[in-house]
């Protein structure tokens, strides 16, 4: 329990760097800094550039919604089939036209829509968006992720269950709400997973993968377009498996990672966007059945996007609040997971550079 009455600390260890810190942020707060930064010609750039930043971590819940009401009124599509007048996209909307007008024009300042010559037509963050696999039925996923961030605190308090815990069910013996829907949505945000996973190692030098968490399969899919003389099999929970279909050529494992052998004989395990959905023990655990079941030479290979404090907000923010939302993981920085892997029995691990880091990146470890 918090205690609000707990007197802070009367003397703290000064450290060079927290003075520091420390006077900047004195110095950012005065009215006469900002007063002055403002009539100086490379403080006014800098003072506009941090108003600029400050305004869209104010705003970014409202650059959400815009781009949710796109989606979901299927406007987005609409324009990108056919450039249409105002009346024409509130008909596709099915909305009035002033409010078409105003989601249009809220659109266009974000990029996402453009006027031209009185018709509209995608921007080219539009353009880049539709063009993103998956990224449209994520951001119709976040309708729950956004119920739960309504009540932030509630939500970091963990008082009961929100929207997004209740669909990824985690709880040991307990059923995803919505087993069929859940790998859909992992299947169809895949593609720039396994993207950033092909591009980062060379996965034809091995004979057998087996990929913990597969879902529905689609890692393992894009892995054998890839290298196609790989065998292949997937392991998930059982329900997951009975509400998936079987593809040709993936023997399928029905088990709990957490409490289970894997099956042996493989000599490439993957992890792709599963252990940063699990608490320390659980992902302990998981890296040492992996460990356990890999023939000595084999290699486990841990896809998912990995925190960076500072430079990577979908890391610690994204991530960070996501997973609470879920009540189940955390986003770990890569030095962290290389500790778990070691504790877990992995004699080495080594980074992998992936093209996108904001999707994913890419950590090899050898037994
Ligand atoms: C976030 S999804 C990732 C799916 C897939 N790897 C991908 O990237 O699209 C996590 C996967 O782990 C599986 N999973 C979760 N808990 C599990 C458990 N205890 N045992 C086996 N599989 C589990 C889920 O069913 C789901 O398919």
């Amino acid at each position: 329990m918090l205690d609000r009455q707990r007197p802070l600390p009367a003397a703290r260890p000064r450290h060079p760097g927290l003075a520091l810190a420390e006077w900047r942020n004195r110095l950012i707060a005065s009215p006469r800094f900002q007063a002055l930064a403002q009539r100086l010609l490379p403080g006014r750039w800098i003072a506009r550039a941090h108003a600029r930043r400050l305004f869209d971590l104010t705003a970014g819940f409202v650059y959400s919604q815009i781009t949710a009401a796109l989606v979901e009124s299927g406007l987005l599509r609409a324009l990108a089939a056919a450039p249409l007048s105002e009346d024409e996209a509130a008909h596709a909307a099915r909305l009035t036209p002033a409010a078409t007008r105003t989601l249009l024009l809220a659109a266009a300042s974000l990029g996402i829509t453009q006027r031209v010559s009185g018709h509209w037509i995608l921007g080219v963050r539009g353009a880049a968006l539709l063009a993103t696999p998956g990224l449209e039925a994520m951001i119709r996923h976040h309708r729950l992720l956004y119920a739960d961030l309504a009540d932030p605190l509630a939500m970091l308090r963990r008082s009961g269950r929100g929207a997004l815990a209740r669909l990824w069910d985690y709880a040991p013996g307990s059923q995803p709400a919505d087993a069929a829907t859940y790998s859909e949505l992992m299947a169809a945000t895949q593609p720039m997973v396994a993207a950033q996973a092909l591009a980062a190692y060379p996965f034809a030098q091995h004979h057998r993968l087996l990929d913990i968490g597969g879902g529905s399969g689609a890692f393992l899919r894009a892995a054998a377009e890839h290298a196609p003389n790989l065998e292949l099999g997937l392991f998930d929970r059982p329900e997951v498996l009975a509400a998936t279909a079987a593809s040709p050529g993936i023997t399928r494992h029905g088990g709990d990672f957490r409490s289970d052998p894997l099956p042996g004989g493989y000599d490439l395990h993957t992890l792709v966007r599963v252990l940063h959905d699990h608490d320390d023990e659980a992902a302990l655990a998981i890296l040492k059945a992996s460990r356990a079941a890999l023939a000595p030479g084999g290699r486990l290979l841990i896809v998912e996007p990995m925190a960076a404090l500072g430079s990577a907000p979908e890391g610690h923010a994204y991530f960070g609040m996501y997973l609470a939302a879920m009540q189940s993981g955390r986003p770990r920085e890569p030095g962290e997971i290389t500790t778990m892997l070691q504790a877990a029995g992995f004699a080495r691990v080594q980074r992998k550079a992936t093209p996108l880091p904001l999707v994913a990146s890419c950590l090899v470890a050898f037994t």
